[in-house]
């Protein structure tokens, strides 16, 4: 699976579904420089009725129940991805309210000790997302990671990487960690919110060998 996060602008969007990605993202974090309001993502989701299989991923950071529900139904999402501090307890209580939806849960990984907090998540969503650490950013750092952390991660289900990956080291992360699915933004942006299409192309040629 590939996902490319961090999408503002709906040409952007058609000509990267285009390219055959199976998710794309849009940061409904208010304080990100990639933030997006609920009704601009629709602008940009209705055109997409021509991708019926692509994953509309809203990406939140420790907001509430009701700033989630309503982002989800203006921007019409499909895909849950929760960046911040959630308790398995909030997480339990999204899925209840969405059954239907895609629930993606994303941890900072600073160590064996994250990595066994992520797996208290897996029963709860149907990916674990494992990011990069930084202290005081949430997501969208564009930092590389020890990988070697991730060489025997096995949760119990799906699980993406994500944490500065690029057209250029996109194949070693994928080869030492085997993920089920790879998150890209700052890797392939000419500024925030703006994606590089030149590198997105490149980045799908580069992956074609792992793909279906
Ligand atoms: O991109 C952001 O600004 C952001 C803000 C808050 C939470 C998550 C955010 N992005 C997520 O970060 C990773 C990958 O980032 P990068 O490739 O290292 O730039 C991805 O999962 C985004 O959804």
């Amino acid at each position: 699976m590939l996902k490319i996060c961090g999408l503002t602008q709906a040409p952007q969007a058609i000509e990267i579904a285009k390219l055959g990605v199976d998710a794309i993202g849009f940061i409904c974090v208010p304080l990100s420089p990639r933030y997006i309001d609920p009704f601009k993502i629709q602008e940009i989701t209705e055109k997409l009725a021509g991708f019926p299989n692509l994953l509309r991923v809203g990406v939140f950071a420790n907001l509430e129940l009701e700033t989630i529900q309503k982002t989800v139904d203006i921007g019409q999402i499909n895909t849950i991805q929760l960046h911040g501090q959630e308790s398995p307890e909030f997480v339990t209580t999204l899925r209840t309210k969405f059954p239907n939806y895609t629930l993606i849960k994303a941890l900072g990984v600073k160590d064996q000790a994250s990595l066994d907090q992520a797996k208290i998540y897996a029963p709860l969503v149907d990916i674990l997302l494992l990011d990069a650490y930084h202290p005081e950013q949430l997501g969208g750092t564009g930092r590389a990671w020890d990988w070697n952390l991730l060489k025997h991660f096995r949760p119990g289900c799906p699980w993406w990487l994500a944490g500065g990956l690029n057209p250029d080291n996109v194949v070693e992360a994928i080869r030492l960690t085997n993920p089920d699915g790879i998150d890209l933004s700052s890797g392939v942006e000419l500024s925030p919110g703006v994606k590089n299409l030149t590198k997105v192309q490149a980045l799908i040629q580069t992956l074609q060998p792992f793909r279906p």
